[in-house]
């Protein structure tokens, strides 16, 4: 269980997150929408400890902050928004940098990250350097990199935690329906997964719980069924929209309108 209580962080002089309280259950992938400067991606700065907020971050009924840090390196894993590297490692030394928490020999490291590798399509990539990669082949190893380090590979991995600041912002459509399957199996097993999306429809597609952040607190929360409603939406994203259901899954679709008022006028 992860709880945060009264969450208030105050940025450049200015509220930024206002007594955010929140109770999340192992188990759930909780996707995290809002418009751009909405706190979102404060909100997992704060749960990471990176910057000072008032209020309390509990996990497993402790405060997250008093967790020693190794057994944290293996319990929480971040992937960050603007995380580009300047190190020449190659694509399978950054996933096994997810390995360093972890007593093993390099045979049992080399098979986790090779399992890795494959799973996220990554064996053309596995020898080139980081610094060479585009943007979404390396937001692709990084999301390895943290499945690496909480030991998703492991079908009885339970209650970690796995924070995602947009990790499919540059990802082609078959590598974001990758990225997310990836994910929210892993909340399936009994993990925590928060994402920060903007696609509203991967959000509907993928979440069992959105939290939708407008100007530092929370506006909705609930299943995608209740939160991606026009009423909702439209008030926080300013566009028009007609929401259907998925003719195949029964959950919300968005088709946004352009402010044009017409396809290509
Ligand atoms: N280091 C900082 N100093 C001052 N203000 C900041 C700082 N970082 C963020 N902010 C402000 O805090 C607010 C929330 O920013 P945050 O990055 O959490 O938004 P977000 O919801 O993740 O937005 P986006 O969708 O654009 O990534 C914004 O108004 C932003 O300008």
């Amino acid at each position: 269980m992860f709880e945060c209580r009264n969450l208030t962080v105050t940025r450049g002089g200015k509220p930024v997150l206002t007594e955010v309280s929140l109770t999340l259950k192992a188990g759930q992938f909780i996707v995290l929408l809002g418009e751009n400067g909405a706190g979102k991606s404060t909100l997992l700065s704060a749960i990471c400890d990176d910057i000072p907020y008032h209020g309390e971050i509990l996990w497993r009924d402790a405060p997250l902050n008093t967790m020693d840090p190794l057994t944290l390196a293996t319990q929480r894993a971040v992937l960050l928004q603007h995380n580009r590297v300047n190190f020449a490692f190659n694509t399978t030394e950054l996933i096994a940098m997810g390995r360093y928490p972890y007593q093993e020999s390099p045979n049992e490291q080399a098979a986790v990250v090779d399992q890795l590798i494959n799973q996220l399509a990554l064996e053309q990539l596995a020898s080139r350097e980081v610094t060479q990669l585009s943007g979404g082949e390396f937001q692709r190893a990084q999301f390895a990199r943290c499945l690496a380090q909480l030991n998703a590979h492991d079908p009885g991995t339970r209650n970690k935690l796995m924070l995602l600041d947009e990790p499919t912002s540059a990802l082609d459509l078959h590598h974001q329906h990758r990225v997310l399957s990836a994910a929210q199996r892993f909340a399936h097993q009994g993990n925590t997964v928060i994402a920060v999306l903007h696609d509203l429809n991967l959000a509907s597609l993928y979440a069992d719980r959105i939290l939708l952040l407008d100007k530092g607190q929370i506006r909705s929360d609930g299943p995608p069924q209740d939160v991606l409603r026009r009423d909702v939406l439209q008030p926080i994203y300013q566009t028009g929209m007609q929401i259907n259901l998925h003719p195949g899954y029964n959950i919300p679709m968005i088709f946004s309108e352009p402010l044009t008022g017409a396809p290509n006028a």
